[in-house]
């Protein structure tokens, strides 16, 4: 397999040395799996992102989930693991948490959760199937597990939005998942501020679900050569309506990943075809 022609890719291969790599975690550098708390990461994706990242500015992980989480999930026994990538920075809960050299900043939790952990679950039990995930500062409701888990996100919406106005917070959709989490953040600002602060002179980002929206804004509003890659599922097709490049999910991402590292790699990476 060789990269698509992609004026963002050739100028990623031009000057690699510029290029800031943003990846989203659920779906794209992990299978979808019916329980977050198992959905390890793609077992090739520790060895790609630990050749990728002295080639290029910088890789960063930007996901809905704590970075400490995504790291947890990272383990891969017998190989590198996510915490082993060279200067990996993980921006999680969609920018307002971040991991950097094993340390961890974050600000304090929002106060309305409270009222979400009160009633968000009374909201769930209405439906058979339907769970609540609690990630510290923010609260999910998850339908995967339901005989109907579109139909199940449909009838929760309505009240979810309620609940999440009255407690202060937003709603954030994605796959078979209504997350409350605070207002202000999204994944675009997060990666449009890392592309400043490493002054990026390109930009390539993958992922998978709505929340990534954001960041493809990201990728078109940097006013710099960008490239957007979509990790491609039958369950969420807006991505890849705004992609550059689509890929066959996670496994589609490490294939594409080890084709740029092949391509960086090469003495001259400009001169490719
Ligand atoms: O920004 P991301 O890294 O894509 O995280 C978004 C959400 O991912 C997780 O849920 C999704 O993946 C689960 C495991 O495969 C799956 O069971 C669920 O249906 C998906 O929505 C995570 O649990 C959420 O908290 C994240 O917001």
């Amino acid at each position: 397999m060789t990269l698509p022609v992609h004026a963002g890719l050739d100028a990623i291969a031009a000057d690699p040395g510029g290029a800031v790599i943003g990846l989203d975690y659920d779906g794209t550098l992990s299978p979808i799996v019916p329980d977050p708390a198992a959905a390890r990461v793609h077992p090739g994706v520790p060895r790609v992102l630990a050749a990728l990242a002295p080639l290029v500015r910088a890789v960063v992980i930007v996901t809905g989930r704590p970075p400490r989480t995504a790291l947890a999930l990272g383990e891969v026994s017998g190989g590198p693991s996510l915490a082993d990538v060279p200067g990996l920075v993980i921006l999680g809960h969609y920018g307002l948490e971040r991991w950097e050299d094993g340390r961890l900043t974050a600000p304090p939790p929002p106060p309305g959760l409270d009222l979400v952990r009160a009633r968000l679950p009374g909201l769930a039990a209405g439906l058979d199937g339907a769970w609540v995930e609690d990630k510290g500062r923010a609260v999910a409701v998850h339908t995967r597990r339901c005989a109907d888990p579109a139909g199940a996100l449909e009838a929760l919406r309505g009240p979810v939005e309620a609940l999440a106005e009255e407690a202060g917070l937003a709603v954030e959709p994605g796959r078979m998942v209504l997350e409350l989490r605070p207002a202000g953040m999204d994944k675009g600002k997060a990666l449009s501020a890392f592309l400043a602060e490493r002054d990026a002179r390109s930009v390539m980002f993958v992922g998978d679900d709505l929340g990534d929206l954001a960041a493809f804004d990201a990728v078109e509003s940097a006013g710099i050569p960008g490239v957007r890659v979509c990790s491609g599922s039958t369950e969420v097709t807006a991505l890849a309506e705004r992609a550059d490049v689509v890929v066959d999910g996670p496994d589609g991402v490490v294939a594409f990943l080890g084709d740029l590292v092949a391509t960086l790699g090469k003495p001259s990476a400009s001169g490719r075809a």
